[in-house]
């Protein structure tokens, strides 16, 4: 059993992001996973990128409570209704962040040559300082953190499997982010990703 540990904020400047390494026990952290890998209908998306088109280096899937659309990479998503299981995860992040949320995209990484490039989460759809909260299963995996002007700002996360990361404020205007390839031999991971889409 892992002891319980503080979230931290990272302390970068020009944001808001806090770290919570066991927000999920190791036991409900492993359900959870095996529940989402079995029972979300994963999809492979399109994505087109300066004119060219590519098979998105992740499966993905889109759940929300207001049926709302969400639109990134000239993919437009269609979201499906909460599963139960999302539900009580949702009450949780939604309590933890003082928010409710609307709408969870789930990715899935298959292996170390899925990734997720770098951006930000900036679309109009999400407000002018979107809150995401983003919880990862299974595997670890870096998030690197990049400063959108002074490029010499850079961070890196490790993810543990049941973690929680919470992006608030100015963040997404200021900072990219990504999940970098990796050539280390990598299990899957799920990470979900809360949003308000109103
Ligand atoms: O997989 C992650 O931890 C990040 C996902 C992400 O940045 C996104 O879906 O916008
Ligand atoms: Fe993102």
């Amino acid at each position: 059993m892992q002891l319980f540990s503080e979230k931290q904020n990272l302390g970068l400047p020009d944001s808001d992001i806090w770290y919570y390494p066991n927000f999920l026990s190791e036991k409900k952290a492993n359900q959870y996973f095996d529940v989402l890998r079995k029972d979300t209908p994963w999809q492979q998306d399109d994505i087109k990128v300066f004119g060219k088109v590519y098979a998105q280096p992740r499966l993905t899937a889109l759940y929300s409570n207001n049926g709302k659309n969400y639109s990134y990479s000239n993919i437009t998503m269609e979201s499906l209704a909460f599963t139960d299981e999302l539900k009580s995860l949702k009450g949780l992040v939604d309590k933890e962040a003082n928010i409710e949320f609307t709408t969870c995209l789930l990715n899935l990484y298959r292996d170390g040559k899925d990734s997720n490039g770098w951006h930000a989460d900036d679309e109009k759809e999400l407000g002018k300082n979107p809150i995401i909260a983003s919880l990862s299963l299974g595997a670890e995996r870096y998030f690197h953190l990049r400063h959108k002007s002074d490029k010499t700002l850079k961070y890196k996360i490790l993810l543990e499997h049941g973690s929680l990361l919470l992006m608030r404020g100015e963040t997404q205007h200021f900072w990219h982010h990504q999940i970098a390839k990796t050539a280390k031999n990598v299990r899957e991971r799920i990470n979900l990703t809360f949003r308000i889409i109103k």
